[in-house]
This record gives C-alpha cells, sequence and structure tokens, in this order.
C-alpha cells in the first residue's frame, strides 16, 4: 500500500531529506520496498515535451498511451498544427494543461518550431504566470539545484540558457526576470528524465520536482518508467525503510571514466558510489599490465586491447551518425564486432561490446532483416543481458520482448539472409517453442518486473495468445512432459546458434 506523497499528484512511501556526501537533498524510503514495487508514482508532471521529431508521430496528449492501445490516426491542432493529438479528448486535456497558452506562439513563430527544451521553459513560464502551479510545487521546484554557478563558468553552456530564456521571455510576454527564467532553464537540464514510452523508447522531456529530488548512484535501487505522462519509479533491489532512493542519470553499464565524465559535465558531480569506488580505470580484463612495447598481441596485450576498444568506439560514433544509412552502419558495426572479439579476452559484457550489438539489432531492424536481428538479439538474451541486468530490469525485459517479437515474426514468415551470421534455417529452430519460453519467463516475473504496467499487460495477453494457441493443438508445455522435452530441444538449438555467430563474429563474419 502506498500513502499520499508531499505533493497532489505524488503517491509514495518516501521522504525528502538531506543527503550525505554533499549530494544535497534526496528521497528516503519511509518503508521497505520489494523488487518491483512503486516507490514514487506521479500521475502528472511539472512539465513535459516531446522531442521535436517526435511531434509528428506522437500524441502530445497521452504521449503514444492510446496509440500502443491501438489508436494510430493523429490530428494536428488546427490552431498551430505543430502539435498533434489521438482525438478531443487528449486535445482538450492538453489545452487545458498548457496548450491555450501557447499555441498562438507556435502559430506565431511557424514554420520554425522551438527545440524541446525552450517548449517545455515557455510552458512553465506561462503555467507559472497563470498560476497553474500550486505553492506547494513550485516551492519543491525552486528549491531544486541549479548549479548555476558552476554553469557560469561554462561560457558556452551559458551562452545557451541566456538565448533561450531571452527568447521565452520575449514569447511568453511574462513579468518574470531573464535571470528567473534562467533558473527554470537550469534546472529543468539538471533535473529532467528522459520522457519514454512504455516501450522504453525516448520521446521528450519529462520534470516532476519531487521525483527529481532523487539522487545518482551506478549502483542504483530504482529505476524510471513512463506510461503516457505517468512516471513510475520503482525498486530494482529490496529497499530498506531509511534507505536513500537512488537511480541512474546515465548508462551504468560503460566504464568508470565514460560516466564520471557524464556525470561531470551534465550534473557538476563525482559519483562516489560502491560501484565506481570499486572500480579502476574500465573493469578491464584480468592479467593486464601497462606495457610501453608496440603494438603487438602477444607482447603487448594492454595495447593492442586499448587500440581495438578505440577502433571500435570509432566505429560505433560513425554507424550512429544519422547520415550512415543503415546498410554501411550494418558493415562498420560487423567490423567493431569483430575488432573486440579479435583481442580473445574482451568480455562480451563490457562496453563497447553490448552497444555494438544494440545498434546492430536496431540497423537490421530498420532493414528489415528480421533474421540476422533475432540472431543478434538471441545473443544479447542469453550471453549478454544477465551479466548486466537482473532479470526485473526493464531493459532486459525490452531487450527479451524484442526477441520474442522477432520469433512470433519468424515462425509465421521465415526467411533467411546473406547477412546472417548463421544460415538459421541449418537449426532447424523451432519459433513457436522459443517464443513461449521467452514469454513464459517474462511472465513469470510480472510481479519483481520494474516495467510499466502496459508493457506488463502486453506480455500477459501475448502469453495466454502464445499458451491458448498451444492449447487448441492439444499442447500444454507447462505440465505436459513431452512438450517440455521438445522445448528444451528447442532451447538447445538456440544454444548451438549463438555459439557459432559468436565462433563467425570472431572470424569477421
Ligand atoms: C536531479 S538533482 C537531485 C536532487 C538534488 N540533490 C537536490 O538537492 O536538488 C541532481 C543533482 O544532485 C546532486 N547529486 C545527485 N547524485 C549525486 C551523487 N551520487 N553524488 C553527489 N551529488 C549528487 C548533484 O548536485 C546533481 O547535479
Amino acid at each position: 500500500m502506498s500513502s499520499q506523497g508531499p505533493l497532489p499528484s505524488v503517491t509514495t512511501k518516501t521522504v525528502p531529506g538531506p543527503a550525505p556526501n554533499g549530494m544535497g537533498n534526496g528521497l528516503f524510503a519511509t518503508a521497505d520496498f520489494k523488487v518491483g514495487e512503486d516507490v514514487v508514482h506521479a500521475k502528472t508532471p511539472f512539465v513535459a515535451v516531446l522531442d521535436s521529431p517526435r511531434l509528428e508521430d506522437t500524441c502530445s496528449g497521452c504521449f503514444g498511451k492510446r496509440q500502443m492501445e491501438g489508436n494510430s490516426d493523429l490530428k494536428a491542432c488546427t490552431g498551430c498544427r505543430v502539435v498533434k493529438y489521438c482525438d478531443r479528448a487528449c486535445q482538450s486535456k492538453d489545452w487545458k494543461f498548457a496548450h491555450s497558452l501557447e499555441c498562438k506562439t507556435y502559430q506565431s513563430l511557424k514554420p520554425q518550431v522551438l527545440p524541446n527544451n525552450a517548449r517545455a521553459i515557455l510552458r512553465m513560464v506561462l503555467r507559472t504566470g497563470k498560476g497553474k502551479y500550486t505553492t506547494q510545487e513550485l516551492g519543491v521546484f525552486s528549491n531544486l539545484e541549479t548549479h548555476i554557478a558552476d554553469i557560469q563558468k561554462n561560457q558556452s553552456q551559458m551562452d545557451r540558457i541566456s538565448l533561450t530564456s531571452k527568447a521565452v521571455k520575449n514569447y511568453s510576454e511574462s513579468d518574470m526576470t531573464e535571470e528567473a527564467i534562467s533558473a527554470y532553464a537550469a534546472r529543468l537540464d539538471l533535473n529532467s528524465f528522459n520522457l519514454t514510452t512504455a516501450m522504453y523508447d525516448r520521446i521528450g522531456l519529462y520534470l516532476h520536482p519531487y521525483a527529481a529530488l532523487i539522487n545518482h548512484s551506478c549502483d542504483y535501487n530504482a529505476t524510471v518508467g513512463f506510461e503516457g505522462e505517468e512516471l513510475y519509479i520503482k525498486a530494482i533491489k529490496p529497499i530498506k525503510k531509511g534507505d536513500q532512493i537512488f537511480v541512474s542519470y546515465i548508462d551504468t553499464t560503460t566504464p568508470l571514466e565514460v560516466r564520471r565524465g557524464e556525470l561531470s559535465e551534465r550534473y557538476f558531480f563525482k559519483c562516489e558510489c560502491t560501484k565506481c569506488q570499486k572500480g579502476t580505470k574500465h573493469d578491464a580484463p584480468e592479467n593486464e599490465s601497462l606495457s610501453s612495447s608496440p603494438l603487438n598481441q602477444e607482447d603487448n596485450p594492454l595495447a593492442f586491447v586499448e587500440t581495438a576498444e578505440r577502433d571500435a568506439l570509432e566505429l560505433l560514433q560513425t554507424a550512429m551518425k544519422p547520415e550512415t544509412s543503415a546498410e554501411e552502419s550494418i558493415k562498420t558495426l560487423k567490423k567493431a564486432l569483430t575488432f573486440l572479439s579479435s583481442t580473445s579476452t574482451w568480455p562480451l559484457t563490457r562496453q563497447p561490446y553490448p552497444q555494438l550489438r544494440d545498434q546492430l539489432i536496431l540497423s537490421y531492424l530498420s532493414t528489415n532483416n528480421f533474421s540476422a536481428a533475432f540472431i543478434q538479439a538471441a545473443i544479447r538474451y542469453l550471453r549478454t543481458d544477465p551479466q548486466l541486468f537482473s532479470p526485473a530490469h526493464p531493459i532486459r525485459q525490452l531487450h527479451a520482448w524484442i526477441l520474442a517479437k522477432l520469433a512470433i515474426y519468424l515462425s509465421q514468415s521465415f526467411e533467411t539472409s546473406p547477412e546472417d551470421a548463421v544460415r538459421l534455417k541449418d537449426y532447424e529452430l523451432n519459433f513457436h517453442f522459443i517464443l513461449w519460453y521467452v514469454l513464459a519467463d517474462l511472465a513469470s516475473r510480472q510481479m519483481e518486473s520494474c516495467t510499466v504496467p502496459a508493457f506488463k499487460r502486453l506480455v500477459g495477453s501475448n502469453f495466454k495468445q502464445v499458451n491458448d494457441e498451444f492449447r487448441a493443438q492439444g499442447i500444454d508445455l507447462a505440465t505436459n512432459d513431452q512438450a517440455k522435452a521438445m522445448l528444451s530441444g528447442a532451447w538447445a538449438k538456440l544454444e548451438k546458434v549463438v555459439e557459432a555467430a559468436l565462433e563467425r563474429e570472431n572470424i569477421g563474419g
């Protein structure tokens, strides 16, 4: 049972309080939490806006929630034609929240569309002017860290904030000072979360002053998710009464120096969490020692490994450039994977290996090469994710879901491609069994899963459908021994596919 929180839209069993080690304020548990339990649930944001490219394809009222339920036809606001909605209900909700205040500005700026942060600041300034925030909300918001003194040391960051604030002051005709608007901008930079869909695709910016009190740890105990405009912070580890709540502000699978760089650049602090304290230069393979001899794998393994890492990272950057075609990305990423593989010491779970594989899966999906994507998703599912994420982690669950979707697709229309790391046909995989297994595993973890309710509903309904299909053929996979044996046979074949694909990766296949 959660209790009503300190702000009207929040349900939580936490309290704010001073945090140790120069962290400013933080949130602390007022009860024990089990894995998967809601730590903070906020029904409405202080501000949330879509990224500019998402204005075209995502509803600005429900942030894609109803689209996920099958509503796909969006209509543009007849005033500004910048924002789009599922229907009148979504439009009227957003109109009341803030769009009535900003629509004319959007119209007057056309064809220019303000960037996401300027739209968010404009909303906050306009809502403040109209008295749409409660005194409590504004109180918590104004107490949030700004790091304005640190920002002032960085001329280009300061210029960016001043320029945006000037523009917002001008468009909003607000009587707030430019300085006060700059503080809003700095607070947004420092305290906003990535707004994501229920399937964890980034779509915009989101700020809630209570949730923003949560500090960072690379060894975090809670994760963030969204369903429409609702925010869910869930316990990814058991949390005891009195413990501080931590989320991760960054990708914590990267090496220590990368994490430290990202945290100091955007958030102005040095993380001293247990993981960072343990971490050496980068969780490097054991038995490596520094050597100054020339580049040669046998004489100088560390230099060889570092060169491979640098080359792989450069290739990853190239592959991720918007101007790189998906086909070119695939070639580049495969080359990078082979570089790392050729070191023989590089664990599959150490970055940038997982990032390269994630990107390769996306590139295969964008070229409709589902069999090649399936092989990579299977490697991720079996070899990478179990080491990087706990079973309840939303990222691990999402990756499993992607593998299940690919198995659904391949069970219906199987095509191999010359791109495939191995000839899937040779392995006679039973995609229906693989699908059942992955969904059964996801469904069995629903209670502890840190995914949002819509994700869980999707898993539940798909699992039911797959079970119904098997039962219609007289097979009950949960109880029938013969079926269970067939299931483990299918799984063993998938293991073989993964092994063969990894061998091929090593030789540059
Ligand atoms: C989103 S705010 C969190 C709330 C903030 N502590 C406050 O009092 O407003 C992010 C800021 O909190 C501080 N912070 C968060 N995690 C920290 C950590 N692990 N160590 C030190 N400071 C941290 C940094 O100043 C960072 O810029």
